[in-house]
Parts: structure tokens; C-alpha cells; sequence
């Protein structure tokens, strides 16, 4: 039967990596390694995604004799004939640990927020046989910059949402679903928006990817991570035509009588749509379901600071505004902006600050993000890096690093290290000087097992953000 080389863990490596074993130095028997953010866009990073790695590719017996037989072949076509490939060394982990993996991963609990330059996550070999297997699975393991970034990222906009919403409004409790997931479709693949959607959905509530929702189901023990409400899109509004906007319109109130229903409404003129049409001709029918239910109006173009300004004056025209007990101008209940165009962590901020300005309350606008929230990062976002930093040869540990002498940025740290708290905050001690006792590192997977299995809601409590603790707290 022809085996699924995606799932087979002898492809997962860069090539190179193949030709690994022959060139550490003889006598070798381990090989440990650690994982770090050296710094980037966030001073911290909140750590999420690597479960869903371990329990994806490495959990359980991942390799057997036929998957290294077929390896083989490959392995001798690709490297232009040459035999590279370790087929011994694979052979000795399905003989002699059923083809679980002999290795020990060692990370700090998922949702834990660490300053950058901390390690985050070690891997050493178990078995003195095989050392070439930690940095076999670099590759793989590194990966995890994608959700790591993805929830930092999300986080902070939770922390800027949350400052304005403590300024400006009398509660945090519409927090979680402040910032909403438009991203599936700018994503790189179904998997890569599932991963980087779970990683939001540690921040928030609001999602339209679903593929994150099904990941959290089956990683994270939460069946229903996210939530989200009917929404019209420009097709739906426009294939009315221009002569039927506002028929349009009406029909989503009467398809959706009660609950919360977002309309996209720019399709022609924003500010004609939500003065003349919701304003005026729709207003009885919008007060008529206000006991019941919420419009929620979506611009989607135009200077987002603007616009969504414009829109609340807009709608104070026609609908009863108050004060709330911050002072800040609030609508009627059954009435919301939803802006989904042009937000990012670098503009969030701005907006609300814009309708802070203007004497409105954060409590007004809720945000969707797409690609600025799943796809605007790579690697070097926080300069994610593997490094190796101890060997044993003949018996003999030695603690070893990098210091490019055209790089000091790139500089590694040294021995086995422990990550320790210090105060309320973190630091990482080299050098094997760490006490074990007080490594925070946990050791996550042992030879093909897990051993600790997070649960999407223990990774939210410890993700959580100072101000919702406080406030919490009073
Ligand atoms: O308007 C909305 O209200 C809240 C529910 C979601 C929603 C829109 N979703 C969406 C998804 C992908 C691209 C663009 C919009």
C-alpha cells in the first residue's frame, strides 16, 4: 500500500538534514537544543501551537521498516544516486523503540507570555544512539514561530482594545469578541489558517475560520472555540442591484428577526446607506427588533479612523444616544459598527483613539482582521531560532554556541539551560548553572509520548491580559 509521504516523519527534515548523522563528531551520544525569539516586533511572546505539532506529527509509533524502505529509494534519487540516508539509525528506532521517538521536549506551558531572548522549548535526544534525531526535527519544531507570532500579535491588539474599552466604557465584558477572524481566505492553506485561527481564538471569541475552530476541537479539548453571527457580504447586497440597496437591506432584518445581524453597507455610499437608508427609511424596522436583537453595520472601505467616526455622528442623527458613566457617547443597544477593513495592531489603536477623540465610547465598534491578523509575519517577526548548546562526545558534555563575528545578533546560548522566574518576571540560565527544581521548562513529550495535553481554556487563563485580571480582581 503506497504510504501517505505527507504523514511520514522521515520526509518532514530539510534535505541537508538527511546527510546530518555522519557529521558530528565521532563519540557523540547527545545533542540537545533549544528554541528562542531573539527579539522583533514584541518584547514578549505569548507561546501557543507547538501541542498541536507534537500531537499532528510526533506523537505515537510515526515510523516503521516500509516507510524507511521507501525513504531509501527516495532518498538515492534525490541526492543523485548517493546512499545518504540513515537507514540504519531509522531502523534502530523501530527496532528498538517500536518506532516511537526517543527524544525529550522540554517547554514552557502553552499561553505562558515570556520576555524575548527566553528559551521557550528544548529537545535532546534520548537514546545515546541516535543524537543526529533532535535537529532531524528543527524543522518541523520551528514551525511553531507561525502560532506563537499569530497569538502575540492577536494578544497585544487585545491589550490596546481592552485600554480603550477600560477608558471609555463602564465594563470589559464585550472583550472577547472584539477583535473577529476575516482571515481563512487570505491564509496560505486550509491547515496553515486552522493553526494561525486557533492561535487568535487563545485572545478571542469571534471567528469566520472555521478550520481554526475544528483544530481547536481536536488539539485543545475545546469542542466550540469560537462563535460568530448571519452577515450579508457584497454579493448579497449587490446582486439587488442599486435599485434594491435598500430592499437588501430589509430582508436581512427580516431574515434574521432577532440576534445579532452584521450588514455590509458600502457597497455604493456608506454615508447614504447609514443616514438615508438605516437612518430614515429602515429606522422603524431597526427600533422594531431593538428589544430583540442588534445591527450591526459593516463599512469596508475608507480611511477606517474616518469613516467609522463619521458613522457614529452619522447615527446620532437618527437614533437616541447616551452618555455612559466614563462620559463617553454610546448607541442604543440594538445598534453596532463593525469595521473589518484596515485593521492591524499598528491601527487599532489609532482608530479607537480617533473615536475616543470624539467623544465616543470604545463600546461602539467591534473589529474583524484578516490577513494583517493571520498571514503579516514570517519567522523573523521575532527572529525564531533553533540552536543547538550542548554535546556530549565519549562521555564528555560540552556547552557550545555561535557568535558570528558578523552577527552578534545571531549569537546562541550556551549548555543546558532552565527557564526561571525572577520577581514577576522570567530569565533563562546557561550553562547547566540552572536548578532544576525552579525550571519552568516542562517536559512536554518523552519518547513518542505526551505527557502534558493543554486544554484551549487553561492556555486562555494563563494568555490572559493584566488588565482583564484586574478587573477581575475588583
Ligand atoms: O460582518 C461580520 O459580522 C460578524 C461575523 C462575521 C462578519 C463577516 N465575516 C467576514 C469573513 C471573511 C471576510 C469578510 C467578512
Amino acid at each position: 500500500m503506497e504510504l501517505d509521504p505527507v504523514e511520514n516523519v522521515l520526509y518532514l527534515a530539510d534535505s541537508y538534514k538527511i546527510t546530518h548523522h555522519v557529521q558530528y563528531p565521532p563519540g557523540t551520544s547527545s545533542v540537545y537544543s533549544y528554541f528562542e525569539c531573539r527579539g522583533g516586533k514584541f518584547k514578549e511572546t505569548c507561546f501557543f501551537g507547538l501541542q498541536y505539532i507534537l500531537k499532528r506529527w510526533l506523537v505515537g509509533p510515526v515510523v516503521n521498516h516500509q516507510m524507511i524502505k521507501q525513504a531509501k529509494h527516495f532518498y538515492a534519487v534525490h541526492f543523485g544516486g548517493m546512499d545518504v540516508f540513515n537507514e540504519a539509525g531509522w531502523a534502530h528506532i523501530v527496532e528498538k523503540h517500536n518506532g516511537y521517538l526517543p527524544l525529550r521536549i522540554k517547554a514552557v506551558p502553552e499561553g505562558t507570555v515570556v520576555p524575548v531572548h527566553n528559551v521557550l522549548f528544548t529537545v535532546e535526544n534520548t537514546d545515546p544512539e541516535v543524537p543526529w534525531l533532535t535537529n532531524w526535527f528543527e524543522t518541523l519544531l520551528v514551525q511553531v514561530w507561525y502560532p506563537l507570532i499569530v497569538c502575540t500579535n492577536s494578544r497585544a491588539q487585545k491589550e490596546i482594545i481592552a485600554k480603550y474599552l477600560d477608558e471609555t466604557s463602564d465594563s470589559l465584558d464585550g472583550l472577547p469578541f472584539k477583535l473577529h477572524d476575516f482571515g481563512y481566505r487570505g491564509s496560505t492553506s486550509v491547515e496553515s489558517a486552522g493553526i494561525g485561527a486557533s492561535a487568535h481564538l487563545v485572545n478571542f471569541v469571534g471567528t469566520d475560520t472555521i478550520a481554526g475552530l475544528q483544530l481547536c476541537r481536536k488539539y485543545y479539548h475545546c469542542p466550540m472555540a469560537g462563535y460568530s453571527i448571519p452577515a450579508a457580504e457584497h454579493s448579497t447586497i449587490t446582486t439587488w442591484r442599486k435599485s434594491g440597496e435598500s430592499a437588501a437591506y430589509m430582508n436581512m432584518l427580516e431574515q434574521f428577526p432577532g440576534g445579532l445581524v452584521s450588514v455590509v453597507s458600502d457597497s455604493y455610499d456608506i454615508y447614504n446607506a447609514v443616514s438615508k437608508i438605516w437612518g430614515e427609511e429602515l429606522r422603524p424596522y431597526v427600533l422594531e427588533r431593538a428589544e430583540r436583537g442588534c445591527l450591526v453595520i459593516r463599512p469596508d472601505s475608507g480611511d477606517p479612523c474616518e469613516v467609522v467616526v463619521k458613522l457614529l455622528n452619522l447615527l446620532a442623527e437618527n437614533f437616541p444616544i447616551s452618555t455612559n458613566e466614563k462620559g463617553y457617547k454610546i448607541l442604543p443597544n440594538y445598534l453596532r459598527i463593525m469595521q473589518g477593513d484596515g485593521i492591524s495592531y499598528e491601527t487599532v489603536g489609532k482608530i479607537l483613539e480617533a473615536v475616543k477623540e470624539d467623544g465616543w465610547s470604545a463600546e461602539n465598534v467591534v473589529f474583524g482582521a484578516g490577513g494583517a491578523l493571520l498571514q503579516k509575519f514570517d519567522r523573523d517577526t521575532q527572529k525564531c531560532a533553533f540552536k543547538c548548546s550542548y554535546v556530549n562526545i565519549n562521555g564528555e558534555g560540552h556547552d557550545i554556541y555561535k557568535n558570528p563575528a558578523t552577527d552578534a545578533g545571531k549569537k546562541s546560548k550556551s549548555g543546558r539551560l532552565t527557564l526561571e522566574k525572577r520577581g514577576n518576571t522570567y530569565i533563562t540560565i546557561e550553562k547547566g548553572l540552572g536548578d532544576p527544581k525552579k525550571d519552568l521548562l516542562i517536559t512536554v513529550f518523552e519518547n513518542g509520548r505526551l505527557l502534558r495535553d493543554y486544554s484551549l481554556d487553561e492556555i486562555r487563563e494563563r494568555a490572559e491580559i493584566d488588565l482583564v485580571k484586574e478587573w477581575k480582581q475588583r
